[in-house]
């Protein structure tokens, strides 16, 4: 029997919190709240797929070919010299994008994935390291910060070497919070690099580097007291803050109200907060200080995403229905369950 292409695939990728302050380009964390995507065979043109955006939080996304999460499906097909298949793609949106939440990371980490499992029974499957490299190159190809916690998950230290991508994963600490404050106003993330400077001065870059080292440390150590310290940043927040004044005196709320530290989560707007208690308090104290600074915005409190990106069972009675309808009975072969006499 002829292996068969799966009809449908369905993948979930978590939101991401690049930089975490000092670890500009170079560290990320995974966060528990996901963006889901669903692609099956549909229709004939395999050009114009049919894409439908769920989620009040998805408006304003492409729904035509240009798509991120589409444009990654494709390009890693193509790659594998698959044929293109005419599809529909479900996006269920509850990671808000322009937000520095890693959306645009999710579409393009959810595209690879779901590209990857489609086809898994055609053994061409590639291992995640590959997809890094592609989910760099489709993510402007220059930072790996957002793509490779939102498929490998926890925090990452990622960089290039010698134009390869290294990314090291370790457990972010379960007795951690993230708490989110996400203003209603967007950030772009291209336009915000643009206002980043050619050169450094050494003391600004020396300041950094100390703060990542220590950062890392206060993480493996549980010495918390030291993450709002290290949680300073002068390579990229100060020049960013032009698009968003209220941010420092939000951080500062933060802390004051019990968090060890607080930053800029990505390119902006979102600010992130780590925290082991007082959660609501600190998200309080957050949306009280950017209200009087005349911003809006809305709250989330997290855990870190331990696993990264993944695919999802199709229940068993879903996969027959649809081959049956797609190829016939005789293509249908599910493995015996225990005590079912087959
Ligand atoms: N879920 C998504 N599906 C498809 N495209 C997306 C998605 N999320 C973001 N994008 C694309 O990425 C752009 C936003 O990228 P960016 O400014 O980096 O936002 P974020 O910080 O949320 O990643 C959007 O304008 C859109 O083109
Ligand atoms: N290091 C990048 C991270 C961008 O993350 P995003 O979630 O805002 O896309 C940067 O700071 O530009």
């Amino acid at each position: 029997m002829a292996l068969v292409l799966p009809v449908s695939v369905t993948v979930l990728t978590p939101a991401t919190s690049a930089n975490l302050g000092p670890g500009f380009d170079s560290l990320g964390l995974a966060l528990q709240i996901y963006n889901r995507f669903e692609v099956e065979e549909w229709g004939s043109d395999p050009d114009h797929p049919h894409i439908e955006v769920l989620g009040a939080l998805g408006e304003g996304l492409s729904t035509g070919p240009d798509n991120m999460f589409f444009q990654t499906f494709v390009l890693l097909l193509k790659r594998l010299q698959v044929p293109i298949p005419s599809v529909r793609i479900r996006m269920t949106i509850n990671i808000p994008h322009g937000c520095g939440l890693g959306s645009s990371a999710t579409a393009v980490v959810g595209g690879l994935m779901a590209a990857n499992e489609w086809v898994r029974t055609l053994g061409l499957a590639v291992p995640k390291e590959e997809l890094l490299e592609m989910a760099v190159e489709a993510e402007a190809g220059n930072h790996p910060d957002n793509v490779a916690p939102a498929l490998l998950g926890g925090l990452v230290a990622t960089t290039h070497v010698e134009g390869k991508i290294h990314a090291i994963k370790t457990k972010f600490p379960n007795s951690l919070r993230a708490v989110i404050f996400t203003p209603s106003f967007p950030m772009d993330t291209v336009a915000g690099r643009k206002l980043l400077p050619a050169n450094y001065p050494k003391a600004d870059v020396t300041f950094n580097t100390g703060r990542v080292a220590l950062l890392l440390t206060a993480l493996q150590t549980g010495s918390y007291e030291l993450i709002g310290e290290a949680m300073q940043d002068r390579l990229h927040q100060p020049y960013r803050q032009v698009l968003f004044p209220a941010m420092p005196d939000i951080i500062k709320a933060a802390v004051a109200a019990g968090a060890h530290g607080a930053c800029l989560s990505g390119g902006g707007s979102s600010l992130i907060a780590l925290a082991s208690s007082h959660f609501h308090d600190i998200l309080r104290a957050m949306q009280n200080t950017a209200r009087a600074a005349g911003v809006e915005g809305t709250g989330m409190i997290l855990r870190a995403d331990q696993n990264g990106a993944r695919v999802l069972n199709t229940p068993r009675s879903r996969i027959r229905k649809e081959v049956s309808a797609r190829y016939g009975d005789q293509f249908y072969w599910s493995p015996a369950r225990p005590g079912s006499g087959r």
